[in-house]
């Protein structure tokens, strides 16, 4: 689904990602973990197309990412930013509407069929008591869930998200998180998700990416990945790992 191979990136005066490989498969869900400051969000940024002078090479479905054109990478990946600033004063509908702009001819209205997609998806999530707000005037969740209704209604075959439940109170965090992974069972989405917190990251991933100093330093199934060993080497902190109703729960302390 993408293959990124030896991806190296720099600002003046420092390395922020160095040397990244990652062969990401087609319906798994990929979890990105890394302490504060090590690449997480540069890496995702390159991914996605919006950072574009990295150094390597990646190919997203088969095909270099430096050839797409912006619409066309919009048609196969999206992405919730771990903060969406705007000083423009859509309101949510307008926002989700925005989803559908890739799939559509230049000038061309939305039809019946980008109705239902957008109708669903606002069902889904509960947008409905903010739809006609400004997306200026939400809350920080509002916002994360409204930018995340987008991102869905984009209808693509891989998803980032970046951080995209750390302004959510835990039914929001798990309803989303929990409507991603149907999409992964279903329709064999491919994601691939920031996260802070190791629990989320338990439930939800089939796969752990560490991310540390700009490099990977461990990939693989979350069950063997996402353990104290590689928690303390990667955080320097240590975690219980907790089992209940066939669920696991990592709990980090001091
Ligand atoms: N445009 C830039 N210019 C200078 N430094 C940058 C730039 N972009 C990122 N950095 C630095 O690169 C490092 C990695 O940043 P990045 O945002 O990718 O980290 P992160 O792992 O997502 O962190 P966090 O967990 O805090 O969100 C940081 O030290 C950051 O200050």
């Amino acid at each position: 689904m993408i293959k990124a191979e030896n991806i190296n990136y720099s600002v003046p005066g420092k390395n922020i990602i160095k040397g990244v490989d990652l062969h990401i498969k087609k319906g798994r869900f990929y979890g990105i973990l890394g302490p504060n400051g090590s690449g997480k969000t540069t890496l995702m940024d390159i991914i996605c197309g919006v950072i574009a002078d990295y150094h390597g090479s990646i190919e997203v479905m088969g095909k270099d990412l430096k050839k797409y054109h912006k619409k066309d990478l919009a048609k196969v990946l999206a992405l919730v930013p771990q903060n969406f600033n705007t000083s423009f004063s859509f309101n949510v509908e307008e926002i989700l509407e925005m989803g559908r702009y890739p799939h559509k001819k230049k000038f061309s209205f939305l039809g019946k069929e980008d109705r239902e997609i957008i109708n669903e998806v606002v069902k889904e999530l509960e947008l409905g008591s903010i739809i006609d707000k400004k997306i200026t005037d939400l809350s920080g969740g509002e916002r994360q869930r409204a930018i995340f209704g987008k991102a869905l209604i984009q209808e693509t075959p891989i998803l980032f998200l970046d951080e995209s439940t750390s302004n959510l109170d835990p039914y929001y965090a798990h309803s989303l998180l929990k409507k991603v992974r149907d999409r992964v069972e279903e329709k064999s989405l491919t994601v691939i998700s920031v996260f802070h917190d190791f629990t989320l990251a338990s439930l939800y991933c089939d796969e752990i990416i560490f991310l540390k100093d700009g490099k990977v330093v461990k990939i693989g199934e979350t069950e063997h990945t996402l353990t104290p060993e590689n928690i303390k080497n990667v955080f320097n902190i240590n975690s219980k790992m907790m089992e209940s109703d066939d669920k696991k729960f990592v709990i980090p302390y001091m």
